[in-house]
């Protein structure tokens, strides 16, 4: 009998195997722990290179500095520090060459002291056999061989043999494969990597070279958003320096998105690319939270390029408050400029000036016209009278009344007045739209997702308040309750979310990588445009599951934003996400409303049926509960109850009564918009037809919700007779 303190000796073949590659990883971790404390030496020392005996390398990559590869250990060193110890191990792979050769595939890569590679960072060339590999073309591969690790230890292996007959009758294979073994593993909160089971067709997306635009479409579940992710850490790694200068910028629904996908990229160790909801973009320009939706007329509205024509009407409108003439005394004479001069003065500037810039020739104009109305006996020099002129109370009164310096808020906020709405919306938006609009922002609430991309705009159009001017508003605050209306209004939305009147104008990125890019207004692709005139994207969606009355609409957009330049399309196949059985019922649900729909091919069977129940006399919150109770039971993961927007705090709050959100680590309830792009082992669907009634998206919305469970689907509709179920035929 062994003692229980001394290692096992390794028995089967699993435990022998595992024995030989824990000893391949111990090697890795010995020789990062070296590197480490000779990149703390370094950095003692001041040097800014890696010291090697070898030095005619050194030499070499003092040309391209220590950004380029994987070679430095040192390099090495420093990225594991940002790994996640809850990630996966360093090392995950192994190829066996026909040749005898043996290569290890992970995270980073490291080199011994010989500067002979002990691993390869999965992104260099010599890696992608382990990706491309197959037995119709096995790449000169004869085993890949996943590694499971947990930390620094190895728990597993999964084997493919992909050329049999240059397999050696000592070659071991073990395992049904790593991919399968990956999609059957219970759901966390937040998404993983996938580098050791990243597929070919996913592969070749990733690599794909960065320039112009690379689109990336597939159904639900295809991996399209983390296939995305991988490509930013590729893109970071083979042009590094260009890249991580420039920044890269990724997009994505919501904040609860970017918090689901945000431990991605750490985990292969880049850390440096900012992640935004899409609501939040413009945040460099103006404060705001951008993460209420608005209603469904406005949200339409606010997001079609006509508003473009409502803005630039809402920046040359002049302010109720602006006076229409003006009058001033100059020692005893009257001098005034009437209305039309003070127009046409106002076009003029605003022809060649963003508003908030325009003020100096405004100003100029103005006292030319002044100059010109004066009587011709006033015995003044031109530059005299312009100082006199300039140091009369009334004529600054009027300057600042007439030319005030307006934020973005604040002009935005001004379509909540029904009188400013119409005057500027007339002929481009609908009544209904703009009473939508309009009664938006008489809500005293925050910022829409929406607003984001008109505040943007407004931001790009009005200019930056210059410094000093930034408070001259609040002089001339009109008596006159219509207009005291506007300012208060004004007040309420800016006060707490006022634009940064000094802000740098929009940070700018090398590259923008855009998820859920379906859901992208034509306004949305503006602002997104003006932070990568110059990048280059990789655009990711699917229009089956746009959330837009119009599909279409937001397909041109999107296609306006590629414009002419290089585009490459990859399209993903394969569902990996939803259990066979859940995506049949999926997919005839959507054919039937939207029979263009892309539908993948489910990868995984679980012989479990989704189940489609009615509440009846319960009630709906009461029935969601029980639902989520037992799939809590059945599933290890999470549980997401999809609910109509009119039904989620009523669910929301039976779920808590019922004990189900004390920790909310497994259970959540969620509209189908917040659900877009996450997952969860078990999904209920409360009232699939509110679901369809209560989105511009209809069916597609249902579609998204229907496509979010990995292992068990449960529908609860409120009667019988509901209207989704007829499209099961
Ligand atoms: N090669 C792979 N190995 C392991 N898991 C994978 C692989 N490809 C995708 N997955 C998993 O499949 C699930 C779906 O991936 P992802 O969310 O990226 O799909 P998607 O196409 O963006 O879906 P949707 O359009 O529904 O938002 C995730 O859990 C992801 O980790």
């Amino acid at each position: 009998m062994t003692s229980p303190k001394s290692p096992a000796q390794p028995t089967t073949a699993l435990e022998q195997e595992i024995a030989i590659e824990q000893a391949h990883v111990d090697l890795v971790y010995t020789r990062l722990a070296e590197a480490t404390r000779s990149a703390r030496q370094v950095a003692s020392e001041g040097r800014s290179l890696f010291q090697s005996d070898r030095a005619d390398f050194v030499r070499e990559e003092d040309g391209t500095g220590l950004y380029e590869r994987d070679v430095f250990a040192f390099q090495s060193a420093k990225r594991l520090a940002v790994l996640d110890a809850e990630h996966e191990g360093l090392v995950f792979g192994r190829l066996d060459h026909t040749t005898g050769e043996i290569r290890y595939v992970g995270r980073i890569g490291v080199r011994d002291g010989d500067y002979e590679p002990l691993v390869i960072d999965w992104r260099a060339r010599a890696a992608e056999p382990f990706y491309r590999a197959t037995p119709t073309n096995p790449m000169d591969v004869v085993r890949r061989r996943v590694l499971r690790c947990r930390g620094d230890r190895v728990i597993g292996v999964e084997d493919d043999l992909l050329d049999g007959e240059s397999a050696g009758s000592e070659l071991v294979v073990i395992g049904e494969g790593a991919l399968m073994a990956a999609l059957t593993r219970a759901r966390g909160h937040t998404m993983r990597d996938i580098v050791a089971t990243i597929q070919a067709e996913q592969d070749e997306a990733i690599r794909a070279p960065y320039q112009g635009v690379t689109t990336i479409s597939g159904g639900p579940g295809t991996g399209k958003t983390v296939v995305a992710l991988h490509r930013a850490a590729y893109l970071l790694y083979s042009h590094r320096r260009r890249f991580e200068n420039g920044g890269v910028l990724v997009v994505g629904p919501s904040l609860v998105f970017m918090n689901y996908i945000e431990r991605v990229l750490p985990s292969l160790g880049e850390d440096s690319v900012t992640l935004r909801p899409i609501g939040m973009v413009a945040s460099d320009v103006v404060r705001l939270r951008g993460e209420r939706v608005d209603e469904p007329v406005a949200a339409a509205a606010k997001g079609s390029l006509r508003m473009v024509q409502v803005l630039r009407r809402l920046v040359s409108d002049p302010l109720t408050s602006t006076p229409q003439e003006l009058r001033l005394t100059l020692r005893g004479d009257v001098l005034r400029v009437g209305s039309h001069t003070l127009e046409r003065i106002r076009r003029d500037v605003l022809a060649h000036h963003k508003l908030n810039q325009g003020r100096e020739a405004a100003e100029a104009a103005l006292l030319k016209a002044l100059w010109r109305s004066k009587p011709a006996d006033l015995d003044l020099e031109r530059e005299e009278f312009d100082d006199q002129v300039s140091d009369t109370a009334t004529y600054r009164m009027f300057r600042n009344a007439w030319w005030p310096t307006l934020s973005a808020t604040q002009a935005l906020a001004r379509l909540g007045d029904r009188e400013v709405m119409s005057r500027v919306a007339d002929s481009v938006l609908s009544h209904a739209e703009q009473e939508a609009v309009s009664a938006s922002y008489r809500q005293q609430l925050d910022w829409t997702v929406a607003d984001g991309a008109l505040l943007d705009e407004l931001v790009d159009r009005l200019g930056a308040v210059p410094e000093s001017e930034d408070d001259e508003i609040s002089l001339f605050i009109d008596t006159d309750e219509e207009v005291n209306e506007v300012v208060t209004t004004m007040d309420r939305l800016a006060g707490p979310r006022e634009i940064d009147p000094f802000a740098e104008a929009h940070q700018t990125y090398a590259h923008i990588l855009v998820d859920e890019a379906q859901d992208i207004t034509p306004m949305q692709w503006r602002m997104l445009r003006r932070r990568g005139a110059q990048a280059s994207w990789t655009i990711v969606g699917d229009p089956a599951q746009s959330s837009w009355s119009d599909a279409e609409e937001a397909e041109r957009a999107l296609n306006e934003t590629i414009g002419r330049a290089p585009h490459r399309h990859f399209r993903m196949s394969t569902n990996y996400r939803s259990p066979a059985e859940v995506f049949e019922l999926a997919a005839q649900v959507v054919v039937d409303a939207y029979p263009q729909a892309d539908l993948p091919t489910a990868v995984r069977s679980t012989g479990i049926e989704p189940e489609l129940r009615v509440a009846d006399g319960e009630g709906l919150p009461a029935a969601a509960v029980e639902v989520a109770r037992e799939l809590l039971r059945q599933v290890e993961g999470t549980v997401g109850v999809i609910c109509p927007p009119s039904l989620l705090a009523e669910v929301g709050t039976a779920l808590r009564q019922g004990g189900l959100q004390v920790d909310q680590t497994r259970v959540v309830a969620v509209t189908p918009l917040q659900s877009k792009g996450l997952e969860y082992d078990g999904v209920v669907v409360v009232s699939p037809d509110d679901v369809v009634a209560e989105s511009p998206g209809g069916v597609r919305t249902l579609y998204v919700a229907l496509t979010r469970p990995t292992q068990r689907l449960v529908t609860v509709d409120a009667a019988p007779g509901a209207i989704w179920r007829k499209s099961l035929g």
